[in-house]
């Protein structure tokens, strides 16, 4: 696909924003603003966007995306949470009557999503765990997500590596992600010192197994990859909180009861978390099922 791009203005038109409402961006915030109208073309092409879509975009900023991406979806939901540039983006579409976005001032982590369809975003990296984690609560067609690209190389199951993680081993099950694009730090105002990477996300459906997934391994992962060189035995009991329980001896005496009549048990309790691949985490859940709370 070609694309016609105008960096320079869109370089300018941000700079001049942002100098006229005297915002200095907010490094805690992930205020890194694109300013590259090649990846924003792209990064839109990448959503495949029609008139009956509704777009889930967090962290819209000045707009960057968002005015491009309600000339084309349905309705934009855009989630901000920095009070000024929520009144700035506010403004800008107020002036260009643009009536298809709900804005909606707030932390996108702990704000329940109305109803979309899709999601484009350039995340604020500061909370590309949380908000992914939410995301996959979430019934949708497709994502397309800007991310650090070390966080996004974590979310490939990689054993045995510092890179495995609980969000590999949750997405194993849950989403099928692919890798689009990478996009360099002289893309944004202020450079960030890292490279950014665009990748889709799209839900994975398991019903067989799905009950088990959002539930107990969901909580085992949680605590396991807290501690991910321990044995599984020490991670579960130093985690004990996240499979529901204060007393350490409590839960020591159930695992050894359970080795009792479960004869698999042993073996996966003596392993460490790093070595064990997601459908391996599934089938000791599947063992300790009953005892997780
Ligand atoms: C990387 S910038 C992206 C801005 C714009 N979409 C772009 O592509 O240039 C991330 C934006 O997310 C906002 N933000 C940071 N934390 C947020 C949160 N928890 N909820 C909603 N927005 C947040 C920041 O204020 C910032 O405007």
């Amino acid at each position: 696909m070609k694309f016609v791009t105008n960096s320079y203005s869109l370089a300018k038109e941000t700079k001049e924003i942002l100098q006229e409402n005297g915002i200095h961006l907010n490094k805690k915030l992930g205020q890194n603003y694109l300013i590259d109208d090649f990846k924003r073309k792209k990064i839109i092409s990448f959503g495949e966007l029609n008139k009956d879509d509704i777009v889930l975009e967090i962290g819209p900023g000045i707009g960057t995306l968002t005015i491009e991406l309600a000339k084309k979806a349905k309705k934009v939901i855009a989630i901000e949470q920095d009070l000024n540039i929520f009144n700035i983006l506010k403004k800008r579409l107020d002036n260009e009557n643009i009536q298809n976005v709900e804005l909606i001032h707030g932390d996108a982590v702990k704000i329940d999503f109305p109803k979309f369809n899709k999601i484009i975003s350039n995340l604020p990296y500061q909370i590309s765990s949380p908000i992914t984690f939410k995301f996959l609560e979430y019934d949708f067609d497709l994502a397309i997500l800007m991310y650090q690209k070390e966080f996004a190389r974590r979310m490939k199951v990689k054993l045995n590596t510092k890179d495995y993680s609980r969000l590999s081993a949750m997405l194993y099950f849950k989403g099928n992600f692919e890798f689009l694009d990478d996009v360099s730090p002289e893309s944004f105002i202020p450079k960030p010192k890292i490279d950014s990477t665009v990748i889709k996300l799209t839900p994975k459906n398991i019903p067989i197994d799905l009950d088990i997934i959002n539930n107990q391994y969901k909580k085992i992962c949680k605590a396991l990859f807290q501690h991910k060189n321990k044995k599984i035995r020490n991670a579960l009991i130093d985690s004990r909180h996240e499979i529901g329980y204060s007393d350490k001896k409590e839960l020591k005496s159930l695992l050894n009861n359970l080795v009792k009549v479960e004869p698999d048990l042993e073996a996966f309790l003596s392993r460490r978390t790093i070595t064990m691949a997601p459908k391996e985490i599934l089938s000791l859940t599947k063992i300790l099922k009953a005892i997780v709370r």
